[in-house]
């Protein structure tokens, strides 16, 4: 059965590729989005996308994944609340969806505060500093090779 699944965008990655390309790069959400989209189809998965400023919205999303098992997996950059969230860290213990954590960045050469996350503990993999390539890597994987819950049983 071809692999669902969901890609969630936190805060201010609206905003990706329009400032700090230093950091960030210069490639737009939407960019990113696009082609995440032509690779997901080129691997026969079926992607969702969401992004979300607001940490319950992005809670809400999580939540609603998990009924009905409309979502294989999840990839996941939450932006700041990475460092800050349970809120999410339980939502997605909630569904008992497995999820790759991604950040654009290499949080762990940043400042001290983005070395923590609440989620790469339960991640099936975290992935970061890779650019935006990063999204390619964890579709790639979560599309091939990651091992998701049996939805026949
Ligand atoms: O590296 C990431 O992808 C990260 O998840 C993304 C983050 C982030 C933070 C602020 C803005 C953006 S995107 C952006 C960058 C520059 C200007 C506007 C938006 C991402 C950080 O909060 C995280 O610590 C790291």
């Amino acid at each position: 059965m071809n692999r669902r699944i969901l890609l969630i965008n936190g805060p201010n990655l609206n905003l990706l590729g329009t400032r700090e390309p230093q950091v960030y790069g210069s490639t737009t959400l939407d960019d990113v989005v696009s082609s995440a989209k032509e690779q997901a189809s080129k691997l026969s998965v079926h992607l969702e996308s969401f992004q979300s400023n607001h940490e319950g919205a992005i809670v809400d999303r999580i939540q609603a994944a998990g009924v009905g098992g409309g979502v294989d997996a999840i990839i996941i950059n939450p932006g700041a609340y990475t460092h800050t969230s349970v809120a999410i860290r339980d939502a997605l213990l909630g569904v008992e969806m497995p999820f790759v954590e991604l950040h654009v960045s290499n949080v762990h050469a940043r400042e001290p505060f983005r070395k923590h996350s609440y989620l790469s503990d339960k991640a099936t993999a975290v992935i970061c500093g890779l650019g935006v390539h990063g999204y390619t890597v964890a579709l790639e994987f979560a599309a091939k090779h990651m091992k998701i819950k049996d939805k026949a049983k």
